[in-house]
């Protein structure tokens, strides 16, 4: 994690995804991965425990990932880019047009590849929940759902995540509370 503060310090562009995956790794896979032993793994588990490390590490990366998707302009306007350089290159975008918060149709493609990929790591983190000690459950269900809407509000926003932060608002919060107590007590079943 330490390393992962320090290449912040340093770092303001990412080549590709091999490199922004590290740098999430550090600063918030390290965090999922520390939280397992935490919040116990359930005594009637019977995944390994590379599974729930797996999930724990995934839920950290898909955090992050959402995270940076969030935070293009703020970030942009402290001249710091994480999304990959090779695949905003191949979309053809250019550092300007972010600095300058362009939303055009080849932004929005772009985004919706990189919060596709973001879904992935939320689906991978939610395998795990359910072998995590009962009382664990509903907490990170809750945080998940929570962290994963900010991914829908960017759609909901047509994907301006220059000048409109992707903001979770209260309601919304209350109401996933209960949705995340389902999980937490069915597992992932099909009705929650
Ligand atoms: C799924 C299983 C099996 C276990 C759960 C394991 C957990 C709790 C994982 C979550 C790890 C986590 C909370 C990572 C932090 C990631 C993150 C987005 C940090 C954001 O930090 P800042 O950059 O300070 O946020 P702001 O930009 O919002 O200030």
């Amino acid at each position: 994690m330490i390393e992962g503060m320090r290449l912040d310090l340093l770092k303001t562009r990412y080549n590709n995804f091999d490199e922004l995956y590290l740098y999430c790794y550090y600063v918030a896979g390290t965090v999922g991965l520390m939280s397992v032993p935490v919040m116990g793994i359930a005594s009637e588990s019977k995944a390994s425990n590379e599974t729930v490390y797996s999930a724990a590490l995934a839920l950290g990366i898909a955090n992050q990932l959402t995270n940076i998707i969030r935070d293009v302009g703020e970030d942009g306007r402290r001249g710091r880019i994480y999304l990959p350089q090779d695949e905003l290159a191949s979309a053809g975008i250019s550092e300007d047009e972010i600095f300058r918060g362009l939303v055009s149709n080849k932004w929005k493609i772009f985004m919706k590849n990189q919060i596709k990929r973001a879904r992935m790591y939320f689906d991978e983190a939610e395998k795990g929940v359910a072998e995590l000690e009962k009382a664990s459950r509903w907490p990170v269900w809750a945080s998940l759902l929570l962290y994963r809407q900010i991914l829908d509000v960017i759609e909901e926003n047509d994907y301006n995540n220059f000048t409109k932060k992707a903001y979770v608002g209260k309601a919304k919060k209350f109401a996933s509370l209960p949705l995340a107590y389902g999980r937490a007590i069915m597992g992932t079943s099909k009705f929650f």
